[in-house]
């Protein structure tokens, strides 16, 4: 080994697997090839040992004792967005690995696995995470605001809802906000802390609705060691780690009842104790909710706390759908034609009037989210400086298509050649520039779902079967997508 290599720091791997015999045999080899590398074998342990910083990759059984591998990944790219994770999976559940990419897994391995691709793999994602880091940091300096918090948008209602964020954001009421999903939730929340006196202090975000009951109330209040089978040290929650700052409790609807239960009195006392002590804590957060349901059906149905409604219901902000703020769509869909092109090294197209008048005509489901998968497949598609009908019709749900359609003269014959349902990058036209291929397989996927989700007339369990998957995971790609079945009923 080369002094310059004895004096690099090595690089530490976490595996988070149950099969002891697993672990024993990764570490031994990759200690083996200069990795210093850490064991756990419950994702609770796993979650708790990324808090303690210093990891650079890790990697992750899909199949663990006590939970879904799929929301572990969920959690980790939450907590830790540049932290690069390798899946490892069994013959026979590569699908759920082609899911776990989709989600932002970097790679995968089949067992049994050979030394080199082991090691090519993590020495590929440790780099990976060391630019996104880098990136990252650099961004910070410059100030570069492509991670941008600002709600963008010259409609009436969205500029009534900047006005509202700015308001309410130097109080410390907790704000409620309620839309449906993609409207910008999320980033009204990340506003409302920047513009808040916490904003030098973190702002986390949890999904309520990910975790099982149990793993949700030690993750936002911390346990005691020994509170359950497997607590083995003291660990602090989400409340600790945003002391100061804002927490967004994000699909709030989905809180199971005994989180409900803590959050109203977190809410009524400013106070909370970890799972398993009786010791209480202040609770020096801001706390903002967010919902894409109907929050007061919940609490007549029985769903919700109706005391925990009124708590959370002080200061509510309705985010407007796309559909109801279409002034807003041609200044959205250049910008996000402006990142995606930035993102891939593409030149800058312009948006025909003709293709304008596509997204217009569209009723945009899957709201601000879903314009920014279409402007980037887009990007994707079109070959020189003009943004097509085609182009979107290619990654767009079918009411657009039927719609746009209709249009009398030649915008109409336009639209009627851009028929081919499923439409790839052109790959036999050498000149075009080439797509990432994970960005090509995002637009394929898309398409192909439009067309399952036509032929079978919107029904979804139908839809999943021709594409050969189970429902929930057809519901999550076509969440993932911002596609809805209802779109496609006659
Ligand atoms: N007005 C806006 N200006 C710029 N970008 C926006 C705007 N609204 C939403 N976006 C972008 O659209 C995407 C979806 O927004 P966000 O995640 O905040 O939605 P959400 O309502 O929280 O969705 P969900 O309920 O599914 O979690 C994000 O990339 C966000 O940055």
């Amino acid at each position: 080994m080369r002094k310059d290599e004895l004096d690099a720091p090595r690089p530490h791997i976490l595996v988070i697997d149950d099969e002891p015999h697993l672990c024993e045999l990764l570490s031994y080899r990759l200690e083996h090839h200069g990795y210093r590398v850490s064991t756990e074998f419950s994702a609770r342990g796993g979650l708790e040992a990324i808090e303690q910083g210093s990891v650079d990759a890790i990697i992750l059984d899909l199949r663990l004792e006590d939970a879904d591998g799929i929301e572990v990944l969920a959690e980790l790219q939450k907590r830790t967005p540049d932290l690069p994770v390798i899946i490892l999976t069994a013959h026979g559940t590569i699908e759920t690995a082609v899911l776990a990419i989709q989600r932002g897994a970097y790679g995968f391995l089949t067992k049994p696995f050979q030394d080199y691709e082991l090691l090519q793999k993590l020495a590929h994602a440790i780099e990976s995470g060391r630019l996104k880091r880098e990136v990252a940091g650099l961004r910070r300096i410059v100030g570069d605001t492509s991670g941008d918090i600002r709600l963008l948008g010259t409609s009436d209602s969205i500029a009534a809802v900047r006005e509202r964020i700015t308001r309410v954001a130097p109080a410390d009421a907790t704000v409620l906000l309620l839309g449906e999903s993609g409207t910008g939730k999320e980033l009204a929340a990340r506003s409302i802390h920047a513009l808040s006196a916490r904003k030098a202090r973190p702002f986390i975000a949890v999904n309520c609705g990910a975790l099982p009951a149990e793993l949700l109330e030690s993750e936002l209040f911390g346990h005691v060691r020994g509170a359950f089978t497997g607590a083995s040290r003291d660990k602090d929650g989400l409340f600790a780690a945003a002391r100061g700052g804002t927490l967004l409790l994000d699909e709030i609807g989905e809180a199971p009842p005994p989180v409900q239960v803590k959050l109203l009195r977190v809410l009524q006392e400013k106070r909370f104790s970890k799972v398993g002590s009786p010791a209480e804590e202040d609770a020096d957060v801001r706390i903002v909710a967010a919902t894409n349901r109907d929050l007061r059906a919940e609490v007549s149905a029985g769903r919700f706390r109706e005391d925990l409604f009124y708590r959370l219901h002080v200061v509510p902000i309705v985010m407007p759908p796309l559909r109801e703020r279409k002034d807003d769509i041609p200044l959205l869909a250049e910008l996000f034609l402006r990142r995606s092109a930035a993102r891939y090294n593409l030149p800058e197209p312009h948006i025909s009037p003709e293709a304008l008048r596509v997204l217009l005509a569209h009723a945009w489901p899957g709201n601000v989210r879903e314009l920014a998968n279409v402007m980037e497949g887009a990007i994707l598609l079109c070959q020189d400086e003009r943004i097509r009908p085609q182009h979107i019709l290619a990654t767009l749900a079918t009411p657009a298509r039927a719609q746009a359609a209709s249009t009398p003269g030649e915008e109409a014959a336009e639209l009627s050649e851009v028929e081919p349902p499923i439409v790839l990058p052109s790959l036999a036209e050498p000149s075009a520039p080439l797509p990432p291929l994970r960005a090509a397989r995002d637009s394929f996927e898309r398409a192909y779902l439009v067309e399952a989700l036509r032929r079978a007339g919107g029904n979804v369990s139908a839809a999943a079967k021709l594409a050969g998957r189970n429902r929930t995971d057809f519901h999550d790609l076509l969440r993932k997508h911002g596609l809805s079945g209802a779109d496609f009923k006659a």
